[in-house]
Parts: structure tokens; C-alpha cells; sequence
């Protein structure tokens, strides 16, 4: 039973020097500092459990984030948990439906920042952008702190949820063209046989993942080699590769991190939005003596239908398009589906608002057929992240067939 009222929101900017050794840096992102609005949420249950949720920024973003977190605070302050959860589509809506924060404000955000007054663009919503990244850092508050009032890691809470009262967090709202709240808990009913034990094989065996540390962009060829080294080393069989910037280079590393790994391990390819559609089939048409398995965010997020040409020009070359870690919304993915312009689908628990929608991702990409494979790394994603791919094991995709977080 959640419990309590909560009695303080706390929202922090934490930054991380990581542009300084180029961790992190892609082709569009070339000085990273990874960082997090970090969200703390109390309550008057004298349990002493607190909630954490944050999401993942890069560096100065961070402060607008916060503004945005203490913008939408006295939607949380002084409610009950237990009204908020037992009736999260319910507090999902209100959050994402403040009148003047989905459209524009009016006056300066009162937010504890160095500036004086944050003036964000005029339309700061409605679900995207920094509204809806502030609101996946207080619902995965809100969730953490669920969870641990039940006792339980967030997947356990999840994968023991009865159907009903999991769609019953989701909102359906634009998404009832292609998925209704009756086929989302058929969905879950039906993978109720088999559960525990893929419950049992995930605590035996594990989420397969993969590691993109080994090849950031702005990383020497030597430093790439030495990473993808002590890698092997460690057992991983699949690596990402950045690229995107520069042809040339992109030939020479992709030939180095194949010629390492060997004909029979994955690689990856992200480009992170750096190409135009055309370009972006060319340029992969070259790379694809690499053999990738995919292209990651190959151009613009918001390109429904050049992800789609570019699916369809790279499908002969056995390339598979992967996008969704800067895909605003629920409503993003459910056009990407129907488009078929993706063939690898990246939720990313902290763009998403929080749990909530990226239930309703994991129930389309089922009804699709497309393999969810989260967006990790960053701040505290992989942490957050794997609760939601082991739970999608467990009670929505039932399988591990081409998915890789
Ligand atoms: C700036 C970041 O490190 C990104 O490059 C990173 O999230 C990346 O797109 C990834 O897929 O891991
Ligand atoms: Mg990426």
C-alpha cells in the first residue's frame, strides 16, 4: 500500500566533467558533461524511505531542467501517494496538462537558478522538451518510491501488477488508434503463462546488453584499442561504434573495431542526427562492409518518413534502423511503427514520462513486432533502464530475440 503525503520535492543539478576526457561525445555531441536533475521526494509516513528520480541532460541544460522540475512541484506537494498511484493515468494527465506550462508562460519560472529569470521558448510542451524531462524526474520519483514502499525493485512491481491496474497507469489518450486499453491488458494477460519462469531466468542469467565505451567519438585510435581490448576481455560480444562526422575516419575505426571483434560479434553504428536523409543512405551504403546491425538516430528524431526511406534503402544491405532516445512521446513511436521506420526500437526512461509512457511503448512495439532496445549509458539509465527491459521480458515481449539494451 503506498503511503504517506508528500511534504518536500528537492530537485539538484548534478554535473559530471565527462567533456574533459570526450566521454560521451558523438558526432552532433562533441563536449558532453553528462549530468541529471535529480529529484527527491518525501513524504510524512515516518518510514524514512524517499523517492529518487532524475533525468539525463548534458551539462548547462541541466538548470532549465530543474526550473522546469520546481515549475511543476506543487502538482506532487502535499498529495496523498496513495491517491497519486491509485490513480496514475489520472496524475500522468495532470502533470502533462498544466495549462499555461504545456503551452507558454506568461512570467518568469520561480526556480532556484544562477540566472535570474529563465526565459524558456514560448512553447515549452506539450509533452516534449524540458516540461515532459522534468516530469519523467518526478514520476520515476514517484515510482521509486512505490517500489520501495512495496518492498520490491521497480520490475517486481511491475511484473506483479495484475493487468488491469497496469493499464490503468497508462494514458491512452492519441495512442487508442492503434492500441486500446482492452488489447494492452489482453497483451499482459496472455503472457502470464510462462512468467515465473522467465522471471526465474532473468535472476539466473541476466538482461544480454551491449557497450558503447569502448568507441565514442572523440576518442584516438589507441585509446579505442585499448578499450575494445580490455572488453573482449570482459566477455562482451557486441559494441557500438560512434559515427558521422568524418568518412574517412568513420572507415578507418569501423575497420579497426571489425577487425578486432571479429566476423561473428555485433557492431552497431550511431550517428546521433548528424545526416540528411540521402546522406545518411550513402554514407551507410559505404559502412555497410562493417556489417552493422544497425544504424542509430541516422537523421533528424523527428523525421517519421525519411526513418522510414532510410528503412527501407538499407533493409537490401541487412542495416536495421534504431531510433527513440530523443523521441518525445508516446505519440513519436506509435508514427514510427505505423511508418515501419524503425526496425529497433530505443525508449529512454527519462525522455518518456517515466514508466507510465514507456508502458504504453513496450505494449505497441509487442502489437508491432518490433524488439525494444532501450537507450542506456548517460546518468543513471542503465540503472533505471533495466527494470523496464526485464519487465518487458517477463510480461510484455517474451523473448530476447534481437534485443540488445
Ligand atoms: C551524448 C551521449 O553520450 C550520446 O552520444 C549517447 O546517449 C548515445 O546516443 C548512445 O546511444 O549511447
Ligand atoms: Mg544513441
Amino acid at each position: 500500500m503506498a503511503r504517506g503525503r508528500v511534504t518536500r520535492l528537492t530537485a539538484c543539478d548534478v554535473r559530471f566533467p565527462t567533456s574533459l576526457g570526450a566521454h560521451g561525445s558523438d558526432a552532433m555531441h562533441t563536449d558532453p558533461d553528462y549530468s541529471t536533475a535529480y529529484v527527491t521526494l518525501e513524504t510524512d509516513a515516518e518510514d524514512g524511505l524517499k523517492g529518487y528520480g532524475i533525468t539525463f541532460t548534458l551539462g548547462k541544460g541541466t538548470e532549465v531542467v530543474v526550473c522546469a522540475v520546481n515549475a511543476l512541484a506543487p502538482h506532487v506537494l502535499n498529495k496523498d501517494l496513495g491517491d497519486i498511484v491509485g490513480d496514475f493515468r489520472g496524475f500522468y494527465r495532470q502533470l502533462t496538462s498544466d495549462s499555461q506550462l504545456r503551452w507558454k508562460h506568461s512570467s518568469c519560472l520561480e526556480a532556484q537558478t544562477s540566472f535570474s529569470c529563465i526565459l524558456l521558448p514560448n512553447q515549452i510542451g506539450p509533452e516534449k522538451g524540458v516540461v515532459h524531462l522534468a516530469t519523467a524526474a518526478i514520476l520515476n520519483a514517484v515510482w521509486d518510491l512505490w517500489a520501495k514502499q512495496e518492498g520490491k525493485p521497480l520490475w517486481k512491481l511491475l511484473v506483479d501488477m495484475d493487468p488491469r491496474t497496469l493499464s490503468s497507469c497508462i494514458d491512452f489518450r492519441y495512442i487508442s488508434d492503434v492500441l486500446t486499453e482492452e488489447e494492452a491488458c489482453e497483451i499482459l494477460q496472455k503472457n502470464q503463462a510462462g512468467k515465473k519462469e522467465r522471471e526465474a531466468q532473468m535472476l539466473t542469467q541476466g538482461y544480454p546488453a551491449y557497450t558503447t565505451s569502448c568507441a565514442w567519438l572523440g576518442y584516438s585510435d589507441d585509446r579505442l584499442k585499448q578499450l575494445c581490448t580490455e572488453a573482449l576481455k570482459g566477455g562482451w560480444t557486441r559494441f557500438k561504434v560512434k559515427v558521422g562526422a568524418d568518412m574517412q575516419d568513420d572507415v578507418r575505426r569501423c575497420g579497426l573495431i571489425r577487425d578486432m571483434i571479429g566476423p561473428e560479434k555485433t557492431l552497431m553504428m550511431d550517428a546521433n542526427q548528424r545526416w540528411d536523409v540521402p546522406e545518411a543512405v550513402e554514407w551507410m551504403a559505404r559502412l555497410a562492409e562493417f556489417k552493422p546491425l544497425w544504424i542509430e538516430e541516422p537523421t533528424s528524431p523527428d523525421d517519421i518518413l525519411g526513418h522510414a526511406a532510410i528503412s527501407r534503402a538499407l533493409a537490401p544491405l541487412g542495416i536495421g534502423v534504431a531510433t527513440g532516445e530523443q523521441c518525445h512521446n508516446r505519440v513519436i513511436f506509435k508514427q514510427l511503427l505505423q511508418a515501419r521506420a524503425l526496425q529497433f526500437l530505443q525508449i529512454d526512461s527519462c525522455r518518456l514520462g517515466s514508466v507510465n509512457e514507456n508502458l504504453s511503448v513496450l505494449l505497441m512495439a509487442k502489437k508491432f513486432g518490433i524488439p525494444v532496445c532501450p537507450h542506456a549509458g548517460g546518468v543513471g539509465l542503465c540503472e533505471l533502464v533495466q527494470h523496464l527491459i526485464i519487465f518487458d521480458f517477463i510480461s510484455v515481449s517474451a523473448s530476447l530475440e534481437n534485443r540488445l539494451p
